[in-house]
C-alpha cells in the first residue's frame, strides 16, 4: 500500500487527543456504545459520527462481503483520514491475521490512525501477542507513534472463554475485551434464547476484564425493533458489571446510555464523595471521609464513573428511555 502524507492525517501526528486520555483516564471516559458498521456501506460510514455513541467499529471481518473486502478495506481507511470521526473513538474489526484479508485489514487501519484494532474470534494470548508485534512494525514504518494503536480482544469460542484471562493480560495496548454472541453459540452447539446459554461465557470475560483492569463489552443485540427485549438483556449485563455492549443500530444507542444514565440522587451521592476525596487530599489527610463513614478507594473511583456518565449523557430518566 503506498502511504501519501497530507495535513490532518492521524497516521502521520499520531492519535487523538481523546484517545489519549481514554487511556490515561479510562474511568472518565466511558465505553457504553460500540457501534458497528459495515465496512462497505459508504452511506453509513459518511454519517454514522453524529449519533454520540463513544465508540464506532468500522468491520471488515462478518459483516463485509468476501468480494467487498478490498474496496471496504479502502473505504474504511478514507474515512479514518478524512477527520469526520476525530471527536469519537474509531475502532477497526480486522479479519483474523490467518486469513487473506487481515494483514492488508490491520496495514491499513494503522496507517490511517485507528484508535483501537479489534481482533475478532480470539482464542489465545499469543494471538494478541502476534498482532501486537504487527501492529509495533507497522507503527515504525509508518512513523505513527509506538504504542499509540490500542487493542481490543474479540472472545467468539470455547477456547476464547477458557483462555480470556490470559487474553485479557496479554498486552499493556489491550485495553479492552468484547464477548461476541453470534460466534460464540455455535461454537458452543446452542442458540440465542434468554440469556442462560451466554451466563458462563460473560462471568469469565468480565473477571478476566476486571482481573486486568480493562474494560469489558457485552454481545450485540440482533432485533432492532425489539427495546424492551434490548433493556431487560441491558439491565443484566449492566448488573453483572459490564462498561457497556457493542451495538448495531443507531437506534440502542441512547436506549444503552440512559440505562447506563445515573439517577439525580445518585449523581448528588457521587459529587459528595468525589468532593469529600479532593477535600481530602488537599489537607494531605490519608483517610477520606464523608458524614463520619469512611470512605475506600473503589467507592471513590465508582463516584468518579457515575460523574463521567452523567457528563456524557445527563441523568436518568426513568419513564420516556431519554436523558436530560
Ligand atoms: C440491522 C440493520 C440491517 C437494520 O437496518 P435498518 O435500515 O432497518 O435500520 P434503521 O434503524 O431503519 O436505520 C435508520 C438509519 O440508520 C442507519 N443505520 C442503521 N444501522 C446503522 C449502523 N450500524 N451504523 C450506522 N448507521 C446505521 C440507516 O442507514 C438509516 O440511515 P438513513 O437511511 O440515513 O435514515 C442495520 O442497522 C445494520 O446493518 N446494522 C449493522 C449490522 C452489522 O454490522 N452486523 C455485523 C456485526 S454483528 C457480528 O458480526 C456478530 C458478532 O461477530 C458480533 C461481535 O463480534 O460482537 C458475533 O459473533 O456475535
Ligand atoms: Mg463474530
Amino acid at each position: 500500500m503506498s502511504e501519501t502524507t497530507h495535513a490532518g492525517d492521524p497516521a502521520r501526528h499520531g492519535p487523538h487527543p481523546d484517545a489519549l486520555a481514554r487511556a490515561r483516564h479510562p474511568h472518565r471516559m466511558p465505553h457504553r456504545s460500540m457501534l458497528f458498521l459495515p465496512g462497505s456501506n459508504a452511506a453509513m460510514l459518511s454519517t454514522a459520527y453524529i449519533y454520540g455513541a463513544d465508540a464506532v467499529m468500522f468491520d471488515l471481518e462478518d459483516g463485509v462481503a468476501l468480494r467487498e473486502k478490498d474496496s471496504a478495506r479502502l473505504l474504511v481507511m478514507h474515512t479514518l483520514r478524512s477527520g469526520l470521526y476525530a471527536g469519537v473513538e474509531t475502532v477497526v474489526r480486522i479479519n483474523p491475521l490467518d486469513t487473506p484479508f487481515g494483514r492488508a485489514d490491520l496495514e491499513a487501519a494503522v496507517r490511517a490512525g485507528a484508535d483501537v484494532i479489534r481482533l475478532p474470534k480470539t482464542e489465545t494470548a499469543q494471538d494478541i501477542v502476534d498482532l501486537e508485534a504487527a501492529v509495533e512494525s507497522i507503527e515504525r514504518d509508518c512513523g505513527r507513534e509506538v504504542g499509540s494503536t490500542r487493542l481490543m480482544a474479540a472472545v467468539e469460542s470455547a477456547a476464547g472463554v477458557v483462555n480470556a484471562v490470559a487474553i485479557a493480560s496479554s498486552s499493556p495496548r489491550l485495553t479492552s475485551i468484547a464477548l461476541a454472541g453470534f460466534d460464540y453459540v455455535i461454537d458452543m452447539r446452542t442458540t440465542r434464547g434468554d440469556g442462560s446459554e451466554l451466563f458462563y461465557a460473560r462471568c469469565a470475560v468480565l473477571h478476566a476484564a476486571r482481573v486486568a483492569r480493562i474494560a469489558a463489552y457485552d454481545v450485540v443485540f440482533s432485533d432492532v425493533e425489539d427495546e424492551e427485549g434490548f433493556l431487560a438483556e441491558v439491565d443484566v449485563i449492566k448488573r453483572l458489571g459490564f462498561d457497556g455492549k457493542s451495538l448495531i443500530n443507531p437506534r440502542q444507542i441512547d436506549l444503552l446510555h440512559n440505562a447506563y444514565a445515573p439517577t439525580q440522587d445518585e449523581l448528588d451521592r457521587a459529587r459528595l464523595v468525589v468532593e469529600a476525596a479532593e477535600h481530602a487530599a488537599a489537607e494531605g489527610l490519608g483517610v477520606v471521609s464523608l458524614g463520619g463513614k469512611m470512605i475506600d478507594a473503589p467507592i471513590i473511583e465508582a463516584a468518579r464513573r457515575t460523574i463521567s456518565y452523567a457528563a456524557a449523557s445527563g441523568v436518568r430518566l426513568e419513564t420516556t428511555g431519554t436523558t436530560s
